[in-house]
């Protein structure tokens, strides 16, 4: 049990490193905390938050591999290496795809609603 809530620990750390390190996962956070309170004040429905949830999943899941792909890189290969833009310009691109699908779906389900409130 202790060996499991250790893990916890370490998810943690990671999560706190990014946070701490990474300008673009603060800005994700405020967008998240932008939306949730947008999407409590539209009222969303239960489909619409899982949207939303899997949406920020994928921004987040992608911006914590690119994180680690970085300082992985910056360890083995500290001064420039051709397969080490590679690699961090592969990792970066994978944090574009997912909040541009992270802004496809939230204008999708924010904008009807905006719609309807504002007519
Ligand atoms: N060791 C390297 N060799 C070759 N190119 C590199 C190397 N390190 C960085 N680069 C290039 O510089 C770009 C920016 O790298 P950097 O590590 O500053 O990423 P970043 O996304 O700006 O990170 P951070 O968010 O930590 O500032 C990479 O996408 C890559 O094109």
């Amino acid at each position: 049990m202790r060996k499991f809530l250790k893990s916890f620990g370490y998810a943690f750390s990671g999560v706190s490193y990014a946070f701490r390190t990474q300008l673009n996962f603060k800005v994700h956070t405020v967008a998240l905390i932008l939306a949730c309170l947008l999407g409590w004040y539209l009222n969303l429905s239960l489909n619409e938050w899982l949207w939303i949830t899997a949406a920020a999943g994928l921004v987040f899941i992608a911006e914590l591999f690119n994180t680690a792909l970085e300082v992985l890189v910056d360890l083995v290969s500290p001064s420039y290496n051709e397969k080490a833009k590679v690699i961090k310009d592969m990792a970066a691109a994978t944090v574009l795809l997912a909040a541009i699908l992270a802004v496809i779906i939230g204008l999708a389900i924010f904008i009807p609603k905006l719609l309807n409130y504002a007519a």
